[in-house]
């Protein structure tokens, strides 16, 4: 499967390389504004400068993290960084990895086994509080990945950033999920040993560095919380150079916070914004965009915009039909993909076993991919089509995006519109579009569909009825 290709930096990119420098800077930008890859060359330029300070000092080896979001992701930025950093590999102390990974490693502690069983636990809790179940779980894990755990009564009074503004939660209500929620998970998890992914976090967050990094990239950081975000600056130098990669539009778990509150300062000079969209084609991110209207977004997002684009293409195509159909229309339209130069993303909300059909017809009719989701390694053959849920999907790009078999059972939202997991929805959706270089298939049966597929404006897809 192929990965991002060496570029010519542009000047808005050499621009930005060239002021970054130690301390923190933050590289916003729209999905496919070149975000990564601007972080990937200030990553080399920064390792240049830190290995040349540390060799004065007799300090080597530069300590070099890279942060992803999902193991994906961090497959993918391997094969990217590994080359990118080639002439500094003697004197490199390189390390890229997941958040969760990274702090099971650094921490030295077996496995997070226990998660699943605090997530269950939390969500016993959450079905007797008079919000729905999977909002008041995705709040207690905002509201702990937000707080350090010795200030969590500060939460009925903080701004809840990143969380919108339905369902309303008024200080009240928030004082009785905190002690009719989160006190009792807290207490349970306590006594039965049982730790969850802010446990890890945090742990981090206090632990004593070995030795402190150098070099920190952190990508997609919309999506770290700020627990995780502190932990990460517990473990940089005090000359390190930062660079963070955010953009909040295409947030898909519960976070947010105020990057001061994380303890990273950013100055206004070294906070910057990519404008050209070199991934997509106007059609595809006017789709994007389409999904995206009226979507709340702060200052670290920047919504898809078909302005940006340097390129026209195939107007998107919406297919309506049975799933047999779908696939089989989708199958045959691989038959028209040079699949040695071009790649094709499968990408579905569920992974796993709802991939099973998809499989069965690549399979019968003799095309080779690989599964993406959760790769540990990324796939180096010459497979050029991947399978993967949208949330591994996050960072990657495909030639050709087909997202099939979008129906309402996989939204986890209710009938309700104005819920904020339904915008956390929309932007997934978004963001799984935003993948696309070339074109994009979204299929769905009739009666079944997808709630926001009715946010689709007339001609900005071709429909296609099976
Ligand atoms: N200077 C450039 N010239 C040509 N293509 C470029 C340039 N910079 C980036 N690209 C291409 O743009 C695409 C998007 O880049 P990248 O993945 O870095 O964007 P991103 O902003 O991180 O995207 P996302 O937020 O969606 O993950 C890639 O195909 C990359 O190779």
């Amino acid at each position: 499967m192929r990965v991002l290709k060496r570029v010519q930096p542009t000047p808005e990119q050499i621009t930005i390389v060239r002021r970054i420098q130690t301390g923190t800077s933050l590289i916003r930008g729209a999905a496919g504004s070149g975000k990564t890859t601007t972080a990937l060359l200030a990553l080399r330029a920064a390792t240049g400068a830190a290995v040349n300070q540390l060799r004065n000092d007799n300090r080597l080896p530069a300590n070099v993290l890279v942060l992803a979001f999902n193991n994906s992701l961090r497959s993918y930025l391997q094969v990217v960084a590994e080359d990118e950093m080639a002439d500094y590999a003697g004197d490199v102390r390189m390390y890229i990895s997941t958040f969760d990974r990274w702090a099971i490693d650094t921490l030295n502690t077996s496995g997070m086994n226990s998660a699943n069983e605090a997530r269950s636990y939390l969500s016993r809790l959450a079905i007797s509080f008079p919000r729905d179940t999977s909002f008041v779980v995705d709040e207690v894990e905002y509201l702990l990945g937000r707080l350090p755990p010795e200030r969590l009564d500060e939460y009925p009074m903080i701004r809840r950033s990143g969380r919108g503004g339905s369902p309303a939660m008024p200080n009240d209500v928030r004082k009785k999920l905190l002690d009719e929620v989160v006190v009792p998970y807290l207490e349970w998890k306590q006594s039965n040993g049982v730790r969850d992914f802010n446990d890890l976090a945090v742990d981090m967050m206090r632990a004593e560095p070995e030795f402190k990094y150098d070099v920190i990239v952190v990508d997609e950081a919309q999506d770290l919380s700020a627990n995780q975000l502190r932990a990460v600056v517990r473990h940089a130098a005090e000359d390190a150079t930062i660079t963070i990669v955010t953009d909040s539009a295409q947030r898909i778990y519960p976070r947010g916070a105020p990057w001061s509150e994380a303890g990273i300062e950013i100055v206004p000079t070294r906070s910057f914004r990519l404008n050209i969209n070199y991934r997509n084609t106007r059609e595809i991110a006017t789709l994007a965009a389409s999904l995206s209207d009226g979507i709340n977004i702060d200052d670290d997002g920047s919504l898809p915009d078909p302005g940006a684009c340097q390129r026209n293409g195939r107007l998107p195509t919406l297919i309506l039909g049975k799933f047999g159909h779908q696939l089989a229309y989708v199958v045959d339209r691989l038959r028209h993909i040079d699949l040695e130069r071009e790649t094709v993303g499968f990408l579905h909300l569920k992974g796993g076993g709802w991939f099973d059909d998809v499989r069965a017809a690549l399979n019968y009719n003799g095309f080779v991919f690989c599964e993406l989701q959760g790769a540990h390694v990324w796939p180096a053959g010459a497979a050029n089509i991947g399978l993967c849920t949208l949330h591994s999907a996050k960072g990657l790009e495909f030639d050709h995006v087909f997202m099939i078999g979008l129906a309402a059972q996989h939204a986890s939202y209710g009938k309700a519109l104005d819920d904020d997991r339904y915008d956390t929805h929309r932007r997934l959706i978004a963001m799984g579009i935003g993948r696309a270089r070339q074109t994009v298939i979204l299929g769905t049966k009739p009666g079944e569909h997808l709630p926001l597929l009715q946010a689709i404006p007339a001609g900005t897809v071709e429909v296609v009825k099976l």
